[in-house]
């Protein structure tokens, strides 16, 4: 059986990841793929129970060095339980989320630093890669007031943070995209859901 695909969808909170998630999956079954759909945090049952751990609570539950330890820890199991035994048989794994949200979040804006990040998923994941990861790009001002809009009852710890941070953020993911042109695709999330599935398709052009 031929090695399956690894493909992350990675970008800010309210740019469209998990909606384009769905839609890409389906896109692929519909060609005859096998696909799964997973996340991060979570994606396995011991990364969603520490997906809890870190999602859930006050604000300032952990120190930024707790956080990155956690979400490296998550990683490790959601990548040996479930990414790479059905990449090994041949399936396509679409993540929301995997190791740049670590380095744009805990090593960019939260000033943990890319090395360190970079050595926690060595250690965690033997420094697994996707095989292309798929950047939503969507102005500031456009992906908070759908975040807010969908989350009425109050965002998660992540969520809640302020507009310079999610700037930060967003600042790092530019980088890292620009650092490494050969996996990453920057995708335009402005239009319709069905415009960003199309354009999507698009980047996954090669593999
Ligand atoms: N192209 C689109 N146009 C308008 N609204 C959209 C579009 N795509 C998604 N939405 C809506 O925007 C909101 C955020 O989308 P979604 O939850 O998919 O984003 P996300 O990137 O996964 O966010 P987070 O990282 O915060 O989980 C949802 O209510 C969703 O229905
Ligand atoms: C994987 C990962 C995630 N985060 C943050 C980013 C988001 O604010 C939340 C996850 O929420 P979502 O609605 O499921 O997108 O967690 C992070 O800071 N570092 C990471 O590695």
């Amino acid at each position: 059986m031929a090695r399956g695909r690894f493909i992350s969808l990675e970008g800010g909170e309210g740019v469209g990841k998990s909606t384009q998630l769905r839609a890409l999956a389906a896109a692929l079954r519909a060609r005859g793929h096998d696909v799964i759909e997973t996340r991060e945090p979570g994606g396995s049952a011991g990364a969603e129970a520490i997906r809890s751990l870190l999602l859930d609570g006050d604000a300032g539950r952990w120190t930024a060095g707790a956080e990155a330890l956690l979400f490296a820890a998550a990683r490790a199991d959601h990548v040996a339980k479930t990414i790479l035994p059905a990449v090994e048989r041949g399936a396509w794994v679409l993540s929301d989320r995997f190791l740049d949200s670590s380095l744009a979040y805990q090593g960019g804006a939260d000033g943990i630093g890319e090395a360190a990040i970079r050595q926690l998923h060595q250690v965690g994941s033997d420094g697994l890669m996707p095989d292309r990861t798929l950047l939503l790009a969507l102005p500031a001002e456009e992906a908070a007031a759908r975040a807010a809009a969908r989350d009425r009852d109050g965002a998660d710890r992540f969520g809640g943070r302020d507009a310079a941070y999610h700037a930060r953020v967003a600042a790092a993911f530019a980088a890292l995209a620009a650092g490494d042109p050969a996996r990453f695709r920057i995708v335009d999330a402005t239009g319709t859901a069905d415009d960003v599935t199309a354009r999507l398709l698009a980047a996954l052009e090669g593999l």
